[in-house]
């Protein structure tokens, strides 16, 4: 199996560098300012399942060599053009794209771009960055995919089975899951409560809950979330909101979105992919989402406060 990842960011470079290490053909479709810090460092990884520093394959815009089998798309939401862009010429007949960026309207904008047949579902449980030295810094305790055919009962294809085995082999829990889209839901549900209240809070879950109404306010985001994906026809079965609650609530808990860390460092965020789009659902279905609606305003002010101050603006 031939597999192009695109970015060797945090989780391109822990996912893929796992599966380059277990023996898995992996190339890394990267610019120009990572090419060559990969090339002088190798790929480092920092993480609890053991560090790693290794030489891999990178290749360029225009000269992607392929053809692939699977691409695994590792972009950040606001840099999907450019990745599709990026790795069109990989994507030949057979191969099968698996993207793992949180949300779920990348998958309409890949399904125009390669067609419904190439892309599949995906979802990433790990937390990691991009340390600023070039390392990719794992620190949770998981790290997994989830893929799967997104026609529920459809048999996985065979590339699919092969990609799950080679994770596993890679020592990356996940697998293959029965109902991706389900799967990727749930995931959406957590993260938007999470991503939405500690963006809103600068806190992590500890923190807000240690507020007096802090745990209020995660029970009705969760409730908004939910029934977002219930008007999609994906409510969160009882297992799984348990699930949500038992990263939301627990007290003393150091646990934040990736998406207050890329605040934090004063980035770009996903703003519009994980909380906009929650939110334009909702307003579809006529469903109040007034701590979304907050959360949401929250990061475009975050954003067009980082545009002024990028263009040398006074605050
Ligand atoms: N970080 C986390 O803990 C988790 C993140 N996610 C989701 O996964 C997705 C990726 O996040 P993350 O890995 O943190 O993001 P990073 O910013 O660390 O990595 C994204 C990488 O994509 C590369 N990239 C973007 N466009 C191109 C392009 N056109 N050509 C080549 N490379 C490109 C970037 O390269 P360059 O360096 O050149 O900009 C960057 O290295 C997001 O949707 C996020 O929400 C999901 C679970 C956990
Ligand atoms: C919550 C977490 C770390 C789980 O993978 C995540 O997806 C994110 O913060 O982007």
């Amino acid at each position: 199996m031939k597999l192009l990842s695109l970015g060797a960011g945090a989780l391109g470079g822990y996912f893929g560098g796992r599966l380059h290490q277990a023996g898995t053909d992996v190339t890394f479709l990267v610019r120009a300012a990572r090419a060559e810090k990969l090339k002088a460092e190798g790929l480092r990884i920092q993480s609890p399942r053991g560090d790693a520093a290794l030489t891999v394959k990178t290749v360029g815009d225009g000269a992607l060599g392929g053809p692939y089998d699977i691409v695994l798309l590792s972009c950040k939401a606001y840099d999907l053009d450019s990745a599709m862009d990026a790795i069109a010429p990989a994507v030949g007949v057979d191969t099968v794209v698996v993207p793992v960026l949180n949300g779920i309207r990348h998958l309409d904008a890949l399904d125009v771009r390669f067609g419904r047949e190439r892309v599949v579902g995906g979802v990433a449980r790990i937390g990691a960055t991009l340390s600023p030295d070039g390392a990719v810094v794992h620190s949770s305790p998981f790290a997994a995919i989830s893929t799967g055919e997104r026609d529920k009962g459809r048999a996985p294809r065979p590339v699919l089975v092969e990609l799950a085995e080679a994770l596993k082999r890679a020592g990356v829990d996940g697998g293959l899951h029965p109902d991706i889209m389900q799967d990727m839901w749930d995931k959406w549900v957590m993260l938007g409560t999470l991503a939405s209240l500690t963006c809103a809070f600068r806190a992590p879950v500890g923190d807000i809950l240690a507020t007096k109404d802090g745990e209020a306010i995660v029970r009705e985001t969760i409730a908004e979330c939910s029934q977002v994906a219930a008007a999609a026809g994906h409510a969160p079965s009882e297992a799984a909101l348990k699930m949500v609650e038992g990263i939301m609530l627990t007290r003393g808990s150091m646990f934040a979105a990736s998406l207050l860390h890329d605040v934090e460092r004063g980035g770009r965020v996903e703003a519009d992919h994980i909380v906009g789009d929650l939110l334009a659902r909702a307003a579809a279905a006529g469903i109040a989402t007034p701590n979304l609606r907050f959360a949401y305003a929250h990061l475009q002010a975050y954003e067009r406060r980082r545009a002024r101050e990028r263009a040398g603006e006074a605050l």
